[in-house]
């Protein structure tokens, strides 16, 4: 007899469980699995959603039963729900096909292998100076640390994609439109679509939310395909330039479709992720000077006389490491990963989770859980020390990046930009916050989203260090 589908509340008629799961969906589903266990299912409308809370059921769904459970859940906010767009997506395509695995194979190997990374290190170096050089520029003023972060980071991204900065440091005078589409995207991504809750109202866009989220994505389109033609006609500019990716997907016969949904996804999962981390970080350091002294001496041992700060510094900055780490594990920017979805029927725990169910891991409830961190709400970066714990997805009580077939590809990259530019911002910058506040006063509330970002922007007045 086939088992059960995991237990969990009541579900109303018609709405199911949605309208318990209110603004804070991540704590909400955390107190259910406290209810319920650690595998337990929901309604949301008539979507069937299987949610996993511990190390055993990440393990389960990631690991033992991974083939069958890494299919995608594609929202109707993704302009990749479209079939035609999906087959060409990386993060978004329905299931782990040929497709898929030659997307990952081409960006393994000519973004994020060892040689890849090493070549592109000079570029994260020169855009983090660019950051640098901005911020200068700042003193004693507010800095909104999420904006100067995000720019970097994409810039760096594509730099090392299109050879081209595509966005603004400059917010206030932003000269490019990439910066406010990127943010109009994000926010819409994050309001909760009804079309997801009843995929059979999405024809009807109650909201309007697809309407106006295709718009903003045909424009993102438009801006690489520009970038793609003016490649293709061969007006190269720079006759100096080293080959990039985009030469890569060129060469390789790629159609102007194909490598717009590629460079758009890429941009957009490198950028929003690692610069919520970076925000998190600094917001951690500032709040816990004792661990700020910690980097800082760290640094200065480590980065004797040199002033520019390198990338070949960061892997012996062991505590900075540890204080991104526990970043991580206290405020992962996909509390549930990306929604995964069963492409068969399997049986998992002794409960049955039918074809098409949406599988989810809440790794922000492993994160905090008591079972596996001592004193699980303090953020504490001597854990990590001496300790063979880390996230590369096989300790399953820490998976910011996901584990399995569907582990974040970009893990390489986000593990040496954002060390490189927390210690950057640090390492030539006093910060402290505006109007006198004690940082004991610093809000950390979180605001759930495409990713989970500080309800309120961290903004920090910077103050040169005269060396
Ligand atoms: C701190 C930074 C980052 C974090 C925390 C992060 C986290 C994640 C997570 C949790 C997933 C979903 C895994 C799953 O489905 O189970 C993911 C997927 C993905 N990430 Fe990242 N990521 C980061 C940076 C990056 C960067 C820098 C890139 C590329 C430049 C990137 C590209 C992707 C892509 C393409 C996918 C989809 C993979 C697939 O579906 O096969 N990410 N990431």
């Amino acid at each position: 007899s086939t088992p059960p589908i995991p237990p969990g509340p009541f579900s109303w008629p018609i709405l199911g469980n949605i309208l318990q799961l209110g603004n804070r969906p991540h704590v909400v589903l955390t107190q259910f699995a406290q209810i319920y266990g650690p595998l337990f299912s929901l309604r949301l409308g008539t979507q069937l959603v299987v949610v996993g809370s511990s190390q055993a059921a990440a393990m389960e769904i990631l690991k033992t039963h991974d083939r069958i459970l890494s299919g995608r859940y594609v929202p109707h906010m993704a302009p990749t729900k479209s079939p035609e767009l999906n087959k060409l997506s990386l993060g978004w395509i329905a299931e782990c096909n040929d497709r898929w695995k030659y997307l990952r194979t081409i960006c393994k190997t000519k973004l994020f292998s060892s040689k890849a990374l090493e070549s592109q290190a000079c570029k994260r170096e020169e855009k983090v100076m660019d950051m640098v050089g901005f911020i200068k520029k700042m003193e004693r003023k507010k800095v909104k640390i999420r904006d100067v972060a995000m720019a970097t980071v994409f810039n760096t991204l594509s730099r090392i994609l299109v050879s081209r900065d595509l966005m603004s440091l400059d917010q206030e005078n932003a000269d490019g439109e990439m910066n406010s589409l990127l943010e109009r995207i994000l926010e819409l991504a994050s309001t909760p679509n009804i079309s997801d809750f009843y995929p059979i109202l999405a024809i009807f866009d109650l909201q309007g939310l697809q309407k106006k989220i295709m718009g903003l994505h045909e424009r993102y389109f438009s801006i690489c395909e520009a970038i793609v033609e003016e490649r293709r006609q061969g007006k190269r500019g720079d006759a100096s330039r080293k080959r990039d990716f985009l030469d890569t997907l060129i060469d390789n016969g790629s159609r102007n479709d194909q490598i717009n949904v590629l460079l758009v996804e890429l941009l957009s999962a490198g950028t929003d992720t690692s610069s919520t981390t970076i925000e998190w970080t600094m917001a951690e350091l500032i709040k816990n000077p004792k661990c700020m002294k910690k980097v800082l001496e760290e640094i200065a041992m480590k980065v004797t006389q040199d002033i520019v700060l390198k990338e070949s510094h960061i892997p012996q900055l062991t505590y900075l490491q540890a204080c991104v780490k526990e970043t991580l594990r206290l405020h992962p920017t996909g509390p549930f990963l990306l929604p995964h979805r069963a492409i068969d029927t399997c049986q998992v725990m002794n409960h049955t989770i039918p074809k098409n169910t949406q599988v989810l891991v809440n790794i922000w409830a492993i994160g905090r859980d008591p079972k596996y961190w001592e004193d699980p709400l303090v953020f504490k970066p001597e854990r990590f020390i001496n300790s063979n714990l880390d996230f590369k997805g096989n300790d399953f009580e820490f998976i910011p990046f996901g584990s399995g077939r569907r582990i974040c590809p970009g893990l390489p990259m986000a593990i040496k930009q954002v060390p490189l530019i927390v210690a950057s911002l640090i390492h030539f910058f006093d910060w402290s916050l505006p109007d006198g506040k004690d940082t004991t006063d610093l809000d950390m509330t979180e605001k759930y989203g495409l990713t989970l970002r500080m309800q309120q922007p961290l903004l920090l007045i910077p103050k040169v260090k005269r060396v």
